[in-house]
């Protein structure tokens, strides 16, 4: 293993070192990463696993740290902190102070800029890192045209790079990270340059490839719905931490934290009071209109100033007068507006002082001023940590 030493600047944690163990399947390891530009931490004490075949995806928003996070898993930067561990190779330490080079990693990255040149026809960029390990010939031949068959552009090996549409050309770039077989693929926002059609069309490829290569993807994005629809496991982040780690259902349905809530989604969250510790799995929140019956609390919760969360989706309208009885968090409201969508329509309706986000598929229509009863399934009244502010 090629190993650069560090500088005399870089300094042992003094944290237990994270090295692979006998049976750890992780094919990335990161343990309490932190880099600085000057004197900004830009990555905070940042650890995760992935294993192999995964799908991983460091979501949140601009400035979060997710890209310098992914380039010093590429060796494109250098952490002042932690570990980095690729396949069972320790490539950054700084405790035994190793930065494995990137041309040392077992690593492909596709940018959001694509980065493809533009005096080489499609052939030519994806065979190039091939040709740089000196692959020639037949085999390189066969390579370039099984990566070119898998993005689809088979049929465009000798086009010119310049004479391709941006979809193309982000599939030019995917091939050419595909085509060397590396064991960790990194991509950077690869979507993000191409309109909201063409994004939407090249997840499910991307996802398609993935899952056919069965290949190990860490993604970079700030599009809370791209995470959701591409990943096995996303990475929540904000000001260089990393807030929670999930299944993509269960960031939306169970988040732990008001932030979570808030950007996966993109939902309202109101101030609550627990007077008692959850009890059963159910505790009663005082918010701004009433008392919430809630049975979505993660574990740990105490008593307190919390968040709640009912998405928009999860709460019924229905016609005053006619609420059955028992029926638990009931609260009369009115509509303040509507917004027509074809499939849904959103609405706000006002509950006592608040105003809560309602959607409904369009069967059913409330009139502008209408007063209804908003009801929220115990189940779907989720309490989250931190306060909104
Ligand atoms: N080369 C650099 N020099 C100085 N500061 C930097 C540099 N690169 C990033 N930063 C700062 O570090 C922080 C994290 O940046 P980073 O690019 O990792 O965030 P990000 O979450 O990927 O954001 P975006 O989604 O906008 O790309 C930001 O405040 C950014 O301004």
């Amino acid at each position: 293993m090629m190993v650069q030493p560090l500088p005399p600047s870089a300094s042992a944690s003094g944290r237990p070192a994270a090295t692979p163990g006998a049976g750890d399947e992780a094919l990335l390891r990161i343990s309490h990463l932190k880099k600085r530009y000057g004197a900004w931490l830009a990555v905070d004490d940042v650890s995760f696993s992935v294993a192999a075949g995964e799908f991983f995806t460091m979501l949140g928003p601009s400035g979060c740290g997710k890209t310098s996070t992914l380039r010093c898993i590429a060796g494109l930067e250098m952490p002042f902190e932690g570990e980095i561990v690729i396949d069972r190779k320790l490539v950054y330490s700084a405790a035994q102070r190793i930065q494995v080079p990137a041309n040392h990693r077992d690593i492909a990255m596709v940018f959001q800029s694509y980065a493809i040149w533009p005096h080489m026809s499609v052939f030519g960029n994806v065979a190039f890192p091939l040709e740089a390990r000196g692959v020639r010939g037949a085999e390189l031949k066969s390579r370039v045209g099984a990566a070119l068959e898998t993005v689809g552009l088979a049929a465009m090996a000798d086009r010119p790079a310049p004479m391709l549409s941006g979809g193309q050309q982000q599939r030019v770039a995917l091939a050419r990270a595909i085509v060397a077989n590396a064991k960790l693929l990194l991509l950077d926002e690869p979507l993000s340059n191409l309109d909201a059609a063409l994004r939407i069309q090249m997840r499910a490829e991307l996802r398609n490839i993935q899952r056919r290569l069965g290949a190990t993807m860490i993604y970079v994005t700030h599009d809370q719905e791209e995470a959701m629809s591409l990943s096995d496991r996303i990475a929540v982040m904000r000001n260089g931490k990393i807030v929670e780690i999930g299944a993509p259902q269960d960031l939306y349905h169970r988040p732990r934290s008001v932030f979570t809530a808030q950007f996966v989604g993109q939902s309202e969250v109101l101030p609550c009071d627990l007077p008692a510790a959850p009890a059963g799995g159910r505790v009663e929140a005082r918010a701004p209109f009433g008392v919430v019956m809630c049975t979505g609390v993660p574990q740990g919760i105490g008593p307190g100033r919390h968040g709640l969360l009912v998405r928009p989706e999860h709460i019924q309208i229905l016609p005053r007068g006619s609420v059955p009885e028992g029926l638990p968090n009931r609260f009369p409201a009115r509509i303040e507006s509507r917004s027509f969508s074809g499939r849904l329509i959103d609405y706000h309706a006002a509950v006592g002082a608040s105003s809560l986000a309602v959607q409904t598929l369009s069967t059913s229509e409330w009139e502008v001023g209408a007063p209804v009863v908003l009801h929220m399934p115990p189940a779907h009244c989720i309490v989250v940590e931190g306060s909104p502010g």
